[in-house]
């Protein structure tokens, strides 16, 4: 299923949206926060995902508890750490973990620069121990409006030396692009790569708003370019890359289910794409899952999904040189 001769990627994953049950409830008796639950059993439900949830918004309430529990820049440390073992368990050789310091400052209190240091040193920790490259992309949470966007892009850009790029997620319907365009200039100016959730609970606009006035190379989801044959076109001649998330999809309600994600359209228009798990631990999914679901729900033979796990190392925010040093590695490890 999984070609163990290329590298295993995954570019679209929360590190504060794959918090642990087991940490949550550990961190929420540490500091004496009330949690919605008396027992581990009891509080899954009310971090990960049972079925589905009706749209986007009710999706993200998942994490609420996740970052509820980050009482102390430790706790932050932990989270990315455990991070960083979550990828090496799964199998990953490489993963880009994305992160929105202000979310997982704003219950505590925290300094929002702290937060960024913490997590940064809970992933170099979490390197010394597991075997999987990282590279860390900052967030701009647009749900909590411009102005905490700002705050949180200062504190990520006094560390842009330890970030590759800049997205934006959230609400994307009640808090659109357009908002966020002097925000992407100065992440432009900085020198970061960019990507941005689009596509996803809003329609193709956003994603050609994402490209063409934020500076998108890369788009979260765009499950909505499949309405816009000259957005595909646009994607694959632009080598604009798709990072698909199939099972948040769902959970989302993006999709109605797997048979109806487009996935395989994408492909076929040749637009470059990968599978991605999101938020791993709301879904309770690893990538593994991923390659799964879309072989055996979509019909993915073995060659696209090989095709799948190229586009990643593609579409990675590394050199060409790392990409190349990626390939060699994996490939001396598999013989
Ligand atoms: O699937 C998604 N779509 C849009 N935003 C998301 C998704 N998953 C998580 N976040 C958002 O990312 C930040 C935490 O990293 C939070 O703003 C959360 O709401
Ligand atoms: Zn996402």
């Amino acid at each position: 299923m999984i070609d163990k001769t290329l590298p295993l990627v995954d570019l679209h994953r929360h590190l504060d949206g794959n918090v642990r049950v087991n940490t949550i409830w550990e961190l929420g008796h540490k500091h004496g926060i009330e949690l919605p639950a008396q027992s581990l059993e009891t509080l899954a439900p009310f971090v990960q995902i049972q079925g589905k949830e009706n749209n986007l918004v009710n999706f993200l309430k998942k994490l609420d508890w996740m970052v509820a529990v980050l009482a102390d820049l430790d706790a932050v440390k932990r989270v990315a750490y455990e991070n960083v073992e979550d990828a090496a368990v799964s199998g990953l050789d490489y993963t880009e973990l994305r992160f929105s310091p202000y979310y997982m400052a704003m219950n505590h209190k925290l300094p929002i620069e702290g937060v960024v240091e913490a997590v940064i040193d809970g992933v170099q920790a979490g390197l010394k121990q597991f075997d999987v490259e990282v590279n860390l992309i900052g967030i701009m949470s647009r749900s909590f409006g411009q102005q905490a966007c700002q705050q949180e892009l200062d504190g990520l850009l006094a560390h842009k030396e330890k970030l590759v790029a800049m997205d934006l997620a959230g609400d994307e319907l009640g808090f659109p692009g357009e908002l966020f365009t002097d925000h992407f200039k100065q992440v432009r100016d900085a020198g970061l790569a960019i990507t941005a959730h689009a596509g996803e609970a809003a329609g193709a606009e956003s994603m050609w708003q994402a490209i063409q006035d934020l500076g998108a190379t890369r788009i979260g989801h765009g499950v909505n370019a499949i309405h816009d044959p000259k957005l595909m076109e646009y994607l694959a001649a632009n080598n604009i890359g798709i990072e698909s998330c199939p099972t948040s999809n769902l959970h989302t309600s993006t999709v109605a289910d797997y048979d109806s994600h487009p996935l395989t359209k994408f492909m076929d228009a040749g637009v470059c794409i990968g599978l991605n798990t999101d938020d791993p631990g709301v879904s309770a999914i690893d990538i593994g899952h991923e390659y799964r679901v879309v072989k055996s729900e979509m019909g993915l033979t073995d060659e696209q999904l090989a095709q799948l796990q190229r586009n990643g190392v593609e579409m990675a925010f590394m050199s060409a040189a790392s990409k190349q040093a990626l390939y060699d590695k994996v490939r001396a490890k598999s013989v």
